[in-house]
């Protein structure tokens, strides 16, 4: 893919930001969602690639657009597959906290794990325990080869984990380990990024969160040189043949970096909405300008570029997300 696209995807991931950001707080996630998905879909019309969205908004029946199979881009440059979030954390943004992002990956076509939107078990890496560490080990074993791999100690090790009550186990054994431990209230792609970067103060990213967040979330770790392994968590028969009928005979097996991105040449951007583990928030300013800060990622150099944008907001269309919804109800 040229480089240059990962301008273009940054563009897109920007709009995304500013239309949802102006949801904060306000009590209405679908809103900020659809805020976000509007402005996102509308800017993919501009950029070169002839794409497909396999990680999206839903299936075409439950979702008006970004839906899975939906065909996006001006179909003039590469084929792609195209994993998207418009918003990361539709409640953090409803409730105003950490951690929301407008995030896209563009891969290879047929490169991107089709990941039905379930749970999947995550254990996330940076490039110093990449091929080191087994989802399948007790979760002391592999605090035991993250030590031995990173040259900390336990003590020094920091494991991050989204704050559920599902999670009570495994944060009862990380304290029982006595590993430094930081919870995550919302956004695990950014949580299982943090463990890759190399300025950031995690060292491995561990429990479940949502499936489709894995696929893009290791499409990043792929830029990063980390490593991200799943187990999708089907609950019950009917997500069992969700998993079958989207190309994976057997759900409950790990998938591996290969399973998820099988391909080198990947770009991953995302723009901040509300500030988190690596990104700040939209700032607005004045009543004309706001401040987006991105990250783009390609896998083929492994840069990491940090945009921090000034935008000129009457030059902008911000779609504010009431249109589509009112599509919606109106169906
Ligand atoms: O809140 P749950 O059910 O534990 O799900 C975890 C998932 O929710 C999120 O925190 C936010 O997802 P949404 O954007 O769908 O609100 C994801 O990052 C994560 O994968």
């Amino acid at each position: 893919m040229d480089r240059e696209l990962a301008l273009e995807i940054v563009r897109v991931t920007e709009l995304g930001a500013l239309s949802s950001a102006r949801w904060i707080g306000r009590g209405d996630k679908n809103a900020a969602d659809d805020a976000a998905t509007t402005a996102i879909r509308s800017m993919f019309d501009s950029v070169s690639i002839d794409g497909t969205v396999v990680i999206g908004e839903g299936e075409m029946d439950d979702a008006p657009m970004l839906y899975i199979g939906e065909k996006v881009g001006n179909q003039k440059g590469p084929s792609v597959d195209v994993a998207v979030d418009p918003l990361e954390g539709t409640e953090v943004v409803a409730c105003g906290l950490h951690n929301a992002q407008s995030v896209i990956a563009i891969a290879d076509k047929g490169s991107l794990l089709h990941a039905p939107d379930i749970y999947m078990e995550k254990l996330a890496c940076g490039p110093e325990l990449a091929g080191k560490l087994s989802l399948e080990d007790p979760v002391e074993v592999t605090l035991q080869k993250a030590c031995l791999f990173s040259g900390k100690s336990l003590s020094e090790l920091t494991v991050m984990v989204l704050d559920r009550k599902r999670h009570e186990q495994l944060i009862h054994s990380l304290r029982e380990a006595g590993v430094r431990i930081k919870l995550l209230g919302h956004g695990d792609v950014a949580g299982a990024i943090a463990a890759a970067l190399p300025d950031s103060d995690v060292d491995l990213y561990m429990g479940s969160g949502g499936a489709p967040e894995g696929v893009l979330a290791a499409a990043a770790l792929k830029c990063l040189g980390g490593e991200m392994q799943g187990r999708l968590l089907p609950d019950g028969p009917l997500e069992q043949q969700r998993c079958v009928r989207m190309g994976i005979s057997n759900p409950t097996r790990v998938l591996y970096m290969e399973d998820m991105v099988g391909t080198g040449d990947v770009l991953f951007a995302a723009t901040g909405v509300t500030s988190g583990e690596f990104l700040n928030g939209v700032r607005f300013i004045g009543k004309e300008r706001a401040e987006t800060h991105s990250v783009i990622m390609r896998a083929q150099s492994r840069t990491i570029r940090y945009i921090r944008s000034i935008h000129f907001l009457p030059g902008k269309e911000i779609p504010d997300g009431l249109t589509v919804r009112q599509n919606v109800a109106s169906l």
